[in-house]
């Protein structure tokens, strides 16, 4: 059987033909190499028809444009040359498209990302919906990876080089709106008319538009060598600082665009093919992508096999305060499902309702939303002091203070106040959730759901089932989750879930260097510059050094000697250090707490408090391993005891919970690279010198033992 079309070229009496592109039993456009000889066919058969006046190239799916070359195709490459050859077809083939001596308008609804931007920039002009699901950009570096289609070239050319770094260089998702600002699209109409747009831009018979107005320094800066040395030279400098050494695509990027501007676009398409083979082959690519294929095969799952989700048409928060409010928000603005906070007074109103206002209003200031918008979605949020309006809740989150008996209460009330069907979750970071649940009539509606704070900002959420938690609640949980735009894994119940529990150790170790004379900035040092967005110290002072104090001792208890927090660490509260909270931790805070971007000192009389004098630095990378090593083996520890249900969800939770270096692939990918065997030698060294916190755990030991991988 003839295998089915990917392009279809229709000719209309008026002369413009219209190419649609839908690949067959594909949700989503993705360029694929076997398209090739399909695509020059039906160029050849274009150059070769004179009543072609002019072409416009639409997709045939409903939502989306195209999402890029295919990225399994791409991991599909054995050697650098098999994508350095995918780079170049992908150059021959654009090239002739863009070489057409018709008008080639690219008529764009939905995600066009990637080679997707690549083929319309090789059109002669764009028009784009203003759908709120139309975006464009070019997210290769978030696989580590950089335009290979030419896009290296073609974009700097188009809105100049400062917007195409930017937008290369953060793999940025452009609205229409800004897209037409910019002079990446030439118009943005509603998807009603946009193929009669085109058609429209075809029919005029130009091949160019006008470019959109530079600022005076933007030309000075970019029409001078001078000036675009200043340009590339200040942007190597910043992904310097910003990829600390672990991500190589960013410099490849800028070599490509400073290549091709001063060699022209033959030898920056050059380049730009030999870059992203390198690229395509690296391992921390291929970390990335994996990344991508695990969140997407993710969403496909409910969280427990052949439960339906049951709708969520109302929740209602308990406590308005930091996680409360950043709950109550993300539960209007991004699922856009009315949610009702109740605290105990005002205060707590009122910062759930600021918090969801501040985060909208910046969308109105940024013009993502109008005003309209934002106060549609506040009114979403309402609030009471009493259980009233309460009653048709089908989910009830909890943000309370991590006091059982209070959270024994809230379950009481809500069974009282609520419906039989309403699920009952915990956003707790540390109590049991089988224990919350002792207070339940109705067990099987209660589950833990534990947000990261920024709530907003930190992608991760643990679902936690307990052992009567039934699969509709833990799916209808689960689909809750996404719909605020999160990524739920499940995980069974057990003190500090997965997250804080590789997290705790981790940081112990920390405090362990710190006693031992390391200084507080050479720890945070070590540790960002192995990948962590921040180091160990700064994130105690952010999420709080007493709510640090508080879990230990229930870790502790529930998970032996091992998590047995330093006790010098007590002196902190002793002096009333919290962080950043009450503005006195391990660095210094200005007046006011409010968290600056400038870096912060450190508060070195914490030394004295903590009766330590810093000696001599040791060598980073030690530093960074003697904390990384601790996580690692908690997290085997994790999926032996069955916390997590595979590697995949434990790098995922790693990497969105705690910003695990994703260009690790999360601590599974991670101990497969160092080999399991390495690991636990590291490990022993170790626990020879430091003590028995540093034994291997026995699938470790196992996995060494047989030289087996995680994937
Ligand atoms: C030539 C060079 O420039 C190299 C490139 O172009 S590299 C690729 C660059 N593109 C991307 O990184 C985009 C990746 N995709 C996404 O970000 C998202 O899929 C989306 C924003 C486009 C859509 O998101 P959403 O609506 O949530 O849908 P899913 O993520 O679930 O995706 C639906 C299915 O499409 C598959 N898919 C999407 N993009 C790609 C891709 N580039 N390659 C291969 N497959 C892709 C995805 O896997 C889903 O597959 P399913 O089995 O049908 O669920």
């Amino acid at each position: 059987m003839a295998m089915e079309k990917t392009f279809n070229l229709t000719r209309r009496e008026d002369g413009i033909a219209i190419l649609t592109m839908d690949v067959p039993g594909e949700t989503m456009n993705t360029l694929k190499a076997e398209f090739g000889p399909e695509i020059s066919e039906i160029l050849s058969e274009i150059k070769g028809d004179n009543s072609i006046r002019g072409l416009v190239l639409i997709s045939g799916k409903k939502d989306s444009f195209v999402a890029g070359a295919d990225i399994s195709m791409l991991d599909a490459c054995q050697t650098a040359g098999d994508a350095k050859a995918l780079s170049q077809q992908g150059h021959v083939v654009f090239n002739e498209l863009e070489a057409l001596n018709i008008p080639v308008v690219a008529a764009i609804h939905g995600a066009c990302l990637g080679g997707g931007l690549e083929l319309a920039l090789a059109c002669h002009l764009r028009v784009c919906s203003d759908d709120g699901k139309t975006m464009l950009g070019v997210p290769e570096v978030q696989l580590g990876l950089l335009p290979g289609g030419g896009g290296t070239q073609r974009l700097p050319r188009l809105v100049g080089i400062t917007t195409a770094l930017d937008m290369m260089l953060t793999g940025k998702q452009i609205r229409p709106k800004q897209a037409l600002k910019m002079g990446l699209v030439n118009d943005v109409v509603p998807q009603t008319i946009l193929l009669q747009t085109a058609v429209e831009m075809a029919l005029a018979g130009k091949r160019t538009a006008k470019p959109v107005k530079k600022s005076l320094v933007n030309q000075l800066l970019e029409g001078t060598g001078f000036g675009r040395n200043i340009i590339f030279d200040q942007a190597i400098k910043q992904v310097a600082k910003k990829t600390q050494g672990n991500y190589p695509a960013p410099a490849k990027i800028i070599d490509c665009v400073r290549q091709g501007m001063a060699k022209g676009m033959q030898k920056g398409l050059e380049v730009e093919a030999s870059h992203f083979a390198e690229l395509v082959v690296s391992k921390e690519s291929e970390a990335l992508r994996s990344i991508f294929f695990a969140t997407t095969e993710m969403k496909k799952e409910t969280g427990a096999e052949g439960a339906t989700p049951r709708k969520v048409k109302k929740a209602v928060i308990l406590g308005g305060g930091l996680m409360g409010g950043g709950i109550a928000s993300v539960t209007t603005t991004k699922a856009k499902i009315p949610a009702r906070v109740k605290d105990i007074n005002e205060k707590g109103l009122s910062n759930a309702l600021s918090y969801a206002y501040k985060l909208l209003d910046k969308g109105v200031k940024r013009r993502h939303m109008t005003p309209a918008v934002r106060d549609n979605l506040m009114a979403l949020m309402t609030t009471t002091t009493e259980y009233k309006g309460v009653k048709d809740a089908d989910i009830v989150v909890e943000a309370v203070f991590e006091d059982l008996a209070l959270k024994h209460q809230m379950v009481k009330d809500i069974e009282r106040e609520c419906g039989e069907h309403t699920i009952f979750a915990s956003n707790t970071s540390s109590l049991p959730i089988g224990q919350i649940a002792q207070a339940a009539s109705r067990p099987e509606n209660v589950i833990g759901l534990h947000y990261f704070s920024p709530v907003e900002k930190m992608p991760l959420v643990e679902v936690i089932a307990h052992a009567k938690t039934s699969p509709e609640t833990i799916a209808t949980t689960v689909a809750f989750a996404r719909k605020q735009g999160k990524t739920p894994i499940v995980v069974q119940d057990g003190a500090g879930f997965y997250v804080n529990r590789i997290l705790a150790l981790y940081m112990n170790e920390a405090a362990q260097l710190l006693l031992e004379g390391q200084s507080i900035e050479h720890l945070d040092k070590a540790l960002v510059k192995f990948g962590f967005p921040v180091g160990p110290i700064t994130l105690l002072d952010e999420v709080g050094i007493d709510v640090g104090a508080k879990i230990a001792p229930i870790l502790e208890k529930e998970l032996g000697e091992r998590f047995k927090a330093p006790a010098a660490f007590d002196k902190l509260l002793s002096d009333d250090r919290k962080g950043r909270k009450n503005g006195k931790g391990f660095y210094q805070y200005a007046a006011g707490n409010k968290a600056s971007s400038k870096k912060k000192a450190v508060d070195e009389s914490v030394y004295a408090v903590l009766g330590i004098k810093p000696g001599m630095d040791k060598d980073l990378s030690a530093v960074a391993e003697r904390c990384v090593v601790q996580m690692l083996n908690e997290a085997v520890r994790c999926l032996d005891d069955g916390i997590i249900a595979s590697s995949r969800d434990g790098d995922i939770g790693a990497i969105f919970g705690i910003g695990f270096p994703p260009f690790l692939g999360g601590p599974f990918h991670y101990i497969d690279t160092l080999g399991a065997d390495n690991l636990v030698n590291i490990l022993e060294r170790y626990q020879a010198q430091y003590g028995d916190r540093f034994e291997p755990c026995p699938r470790l030991k196992a996995m060494a033992a047989e030289k087996t991988r995680f994937f």
